[in-house]
């Protein structure tokens, strides 16, 4: 595709879509906008725009297509000020927040002037902000969900697929109401548990100090949304209040169910509620292939010695094989230590599986 493209946020979103548009469309002019002046000059650096902007009113007015990369409050303050402008014919505006319903409430004044605004939410990212964390394949076999404004077409949709081809995401056209409703469940509500999770340790910290340094295994991965951007996590939620309400009600009563299957020591009850739990969970299609995607991890059995993760991705550099995590999973004394190593794709996988192969002893596998 060709044309002007303007991005106004260039932290993990704003720069995840500048790096696959760019790369899948290298003749369209990317231009950059973010308040934060490190962040445009970073997204410049990493080619993720080809342009730093100066004049948003002057760009936004030549542009093909608008994306609006900012944390949901802003996106609606961005909404307001930009529909005053002279946008051109079939430009497309679009976003990438969380939440849907206000976002589409507040693009209304797009329809009253007959701009085509395309709500979007990409259904993948991390709890890392900042370009410095954005990836061009960052959207992958994730889905992309889509909310066309009154005044956007079919033909609009199909463009804004074109666009953003690159991501290989997987589009899908839904309601905004259904949007938060969903979101609320399987990400917003999420998230509040694993900050409230966070904030019960910190009450504990003040009495046992030792609990932050053994906090490991289930509270790690329970909590690591926690560690996300706080200003984002406000906005969302502020967004999707009632949803959000009804959800912690509902989780309340079943906090209550667990404390009387506790005082009434009711194992039977307790074992099935970690059952029915774990068969819905392990049936649940999107965790299987990912809706927000699992990265493709790789495991090296590694004997434990200074230098063990040097040599590893020293190899893996070499042959230029990108990874997104490393870490050690095991070290005991006497024993071998087990390297898990995240890809972002399979490819990316059995690459860095043959090279590991190929240049060292160590046994490699996957689960
Ligand atoms: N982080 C994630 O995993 C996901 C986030 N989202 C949504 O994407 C949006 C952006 O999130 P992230 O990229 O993670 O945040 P981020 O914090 O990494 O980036 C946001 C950027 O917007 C800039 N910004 C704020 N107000 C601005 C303004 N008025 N004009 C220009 N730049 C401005 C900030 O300086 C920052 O660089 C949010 O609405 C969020 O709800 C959607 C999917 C996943
Ligand atoms: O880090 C994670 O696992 C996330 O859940 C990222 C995320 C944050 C916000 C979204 O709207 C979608 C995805």
């Amino acid at each position: 595709m060709e044309g002007t493209v303007v991005i106004v946020g260039l932290g993990l979103i704003g720069g995840s879509i500048g790096l696959s548009i760019s790369q899948e469309n290298p003749r369209a002019n990317v231009i950059g906008y973010d308040i934060n002046r490190k962040e445009t000059r970073l997204a410049m650096a990493m080619n993720a725009i080809s342009e730093i902007g100066t004049d948003l009113k002057q760009d936004i007015e030549r542009a093909d297509l608008i994306f609006l990369c900012t944390p949901v409050f802003q996106t609606e303050k961005l909404i307001d000020e930009i529909s005053a402008w002279h946008i051109k014919d079939n430009a497309i505006i679009t976003d990438v927040g969380s939440t849907k319903k206000r976002i589409m409430q507040k693009a209304k004044v797009f329809d009253e002037i007959g701009c085509p605004f395309i709500g979007g939410h990409p259904m993948a990212g991390s709890h890392k902000s900042g370009v410095a964390a954005s990836k061009v394949l960052l959207f992958e076999n994730a889905f992309y969900l889509l909310t066309p404004g009154n005044s956007a077409t079919d033909f609009h949709v199909e463009q804004l697929k074109k666009w953003l081809a690159g991501t290989r995401a997987k589009f899908l056209v839904v309601d905004p109401m259904e949007h938060d409703e969903i979101t609320g469940m399987v990400s917003h509500f999420p998230h509040i548990v694993a900050s409230s999770l966070v904030h019960q340790v910190k009450k504990v910290h003040a009495k046992q100090p030792l609990i932050s340094r053994l906090a490991a295994g289930g509270f790690r991965d329970l909590s690591r949304i926690a560690s996300s951007d706080p200003v984002m996590w406000r906005d969302i939620t502020m967004h999707n209040t009632e949803v959000l309400k009804s959800l912690l009600i509902g989780w309340q009563d079943e906090m209550n169910k667990v404390v009387n299957l506790l005082e009434q020591q009711d194992s039977e009850e307790m074992y099935l509620y970690f059952k029915e739990a774990k068969n819905f969970r392990d049936d649940m299609p999107i965790l299987q292939k990912g809706a927000i995607p699992s990265f493709y991890d790789l495991f090296v059995d590694i004997p434990d010695y200074p230098g063990i993760i040097h040599e590893i991705t020293g190899h893996l550099a070499k042959e230029a094989i990108s990874i997104v995590n490393i870490r050690i999973m095991e070290t005991r004394e006497d024993i071998y230590g087990v390297l898990s190593i995240s890809f972002q794709t399979e490819e990316d996988r059995k690459k860095g599986e043959a090279c590991i192969r190929s240049t060292t002893s160590y046994e490699v596998f996957t689960v």
